[in-house]
């Protein structure tokens, strides 16, 4: 359990406090940490849980501490370490209570002074002798909502408004599952059978996806790992994602523009359904994200991507109106529909952020509206499962844009499993729909006159 010097324990209490202070991403910096302390699998994966877990359950863990800490007078890391502690505590039963206490103590020995080291184990010992406090104590169902599946009160409430009880409760509670590694097999190369028996013949436990005909899931191990990823025999990306790249039905030689590409999940889609005379224009803000699209074209074997940094909101300055049979817009937004991905999200995003967001998509779905050739389509994705981003947005873009008609085809074009869940040209995939990310796509079509 020790990587130069340091505990697995000791590396997540880090990983907490950089994600407080510096609001780190969580999931970068666990892999940033994994690398930098070269942890084996069984300590990569301890690591995983003990920080995707703290965070993910920090409300309820500061629910269960209030009656034992005053959390104004107590330092942040000593907090943190409490949090860490009780996570194993409380919701992890194969840590042994007292190998918690005591890896606890030794890492305030080292960090702190004699009156932290007492203080944190008074605290542990009291919590393990008087036990924490009921969630029955909650009555208000928002509150308790909140509390028992650690969501700020403002989202809870916000979902309840838009969704109702049962999907509120159900979608808060898939969500502190940890997420499944899938792929997106490049159908350019190889086929999804093909790959799993690869990946099989290397020791990866892998199953065919229920929800695309070309995802593969990751029961054990990470398939970045494989020969067959350095093949470029698939992608990571999630199934919910792999859906954008059917909604939008390019084929053969076309033009499509992917106006917010990196790191190229989606473009690569594209670009491996096209025929290789079809192009995808692939478009990020900056060089180095730009860069990302690029190395996955190469890995992948794709020569029809076209990469440029470019600012999307100005496209007309660079393409001619009508230039594209299909655009994409995966826009960025608050990423509400990633939360077990990105435990952090739901601390750091803010109301006053998703009505920003909700400004910036519908401007780049502006820019990007007159460059669609006539009959053409328009595609607009976010990983976010809130109305102000997704369907307010999809609808104000319709009403401001009467040369654009909804394109129902968007059913046709969904996997089996996913057709039940599209309403019109619009499709909410919730987490809890298949255990994938939450995410939106609505499709337009602009009309031929
Ligand atoms: C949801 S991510 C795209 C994910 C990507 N489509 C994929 O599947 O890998 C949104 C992207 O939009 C980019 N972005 C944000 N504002 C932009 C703008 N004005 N012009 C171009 N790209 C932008 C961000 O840098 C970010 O990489």
């Amino acid at each position: 359990m020790k990587n130069n010097n340091k505990t697995v324990r000791e590396i997540a209490l880090e990983v907490l406090d950089s994600v407080e202070k510096n609001q780190s991403y969580s999931n970068l910096l666990l892999n940033n940490m994994i690398t930098k302390h070269k942890l084996s699998g069984l300590d990569a994966a301890l690591l995983t849980e003990l920080a995707y877990g703290t965070i993910q359950r920090k409300m309820t863990l500061d629910y269960y501490l209030s009656p034992f800490v005053k959390f104004q007078k107590t330092q942040g890391w000593i907090i943190n370490l409490l949090r860490l502690s009780l996570y194993q505590l409380v919701f992890l039963d194969k840590i042994p209570d007292h190998a918690v206490i005591f890896e606890a103590v030794e890492i305030a020995k080292k960090r702190g002074h004699k009156g932290n080291t007492s203080m944190v184990n008074g605290v542990l010992r009291n919590v393990q002798r008087k036990g924490v406090p009921s969630l029955d104590e909650i009555k208000e169902p928002a509150e308790r909502i909140s509390i028992e599946t650690s969501h700020p009160r403002w989202i809870v409430e916000r979902w309840l408004e838009q969704y109702g009880y049962d999907k509120t409760l159900e979608m808060c509670k898939m969500n502190l599952l940890a997420s499944v590694q899938t792929a997106r097999v490049n159908i350019r190369k190889t086929s999804r059978n093909e790959v799993i028996s690869l990946l099989r013949e290397e020791g990866f436990e892998v199953e065919p996806s229920v929800v695309t005909p070309d995802g593969i899931k990751a029961l054990r191990g990470n398939l970045t790992h494989s020969e067959a990823f350095k093949a470029g025999f698939f992608t990571i990306q999630d199934e919910s994602s792999m859906l954008v790249g059917y909604a939008i039905g390019a084929e053969g030689d076309e033009q499509v523009l992917d106006a917010c590409a990196a790191p190229g999940g989606k473009s690569t889609h594209i670009a491996e359904r096209l025929s290789e005379k079809g192009r995808v224009i692939s478009l990020d803000l900056h060089e180095h994200k730009v860069k990302l699209i690029k190395d996955q074209a190469e890995r992948l074997g794709l020569s029809n991507i076209r990469t440029r940094a470019y600012n999307s909101k100005n496209v007309q300055e660079i393409f001619g109106l009508g230039q594209f049979n299909r655009i994409l817009i995966d826009a960025p937004c608050s990423g509400l529909g990633v939360m077990r991905r990105k435990p952090d999200i739901k601390y750091t995003k803010t109301q006053e952020d998703i009505t920003s967001l909700s400004g910036i998509q519908s401007e780049l779905l502006d820019a990007a509206a007159p460059l669609v050739a006539r009959g053409g389509t328009l595609v607009y994705s976010t990983c976010t499962v809130d109305k102000e981003e997704n369907d307010n947005v999809a609808l104000s873009f319709l009403k401001n844009h009467p040369d654009y008609e909804e394109d129902y085809s968007l059913k046709d074009r969904m996997p089996d499993p996913v057709k039940p869940l599209v309403n019109g040209n619009m499709l909410q995939v919730f987490p809890q729909d298949f255990g994938s990310d939450g995410f939106f796509i609505a499709c337009f079509k602009r009309k031929v006159k």
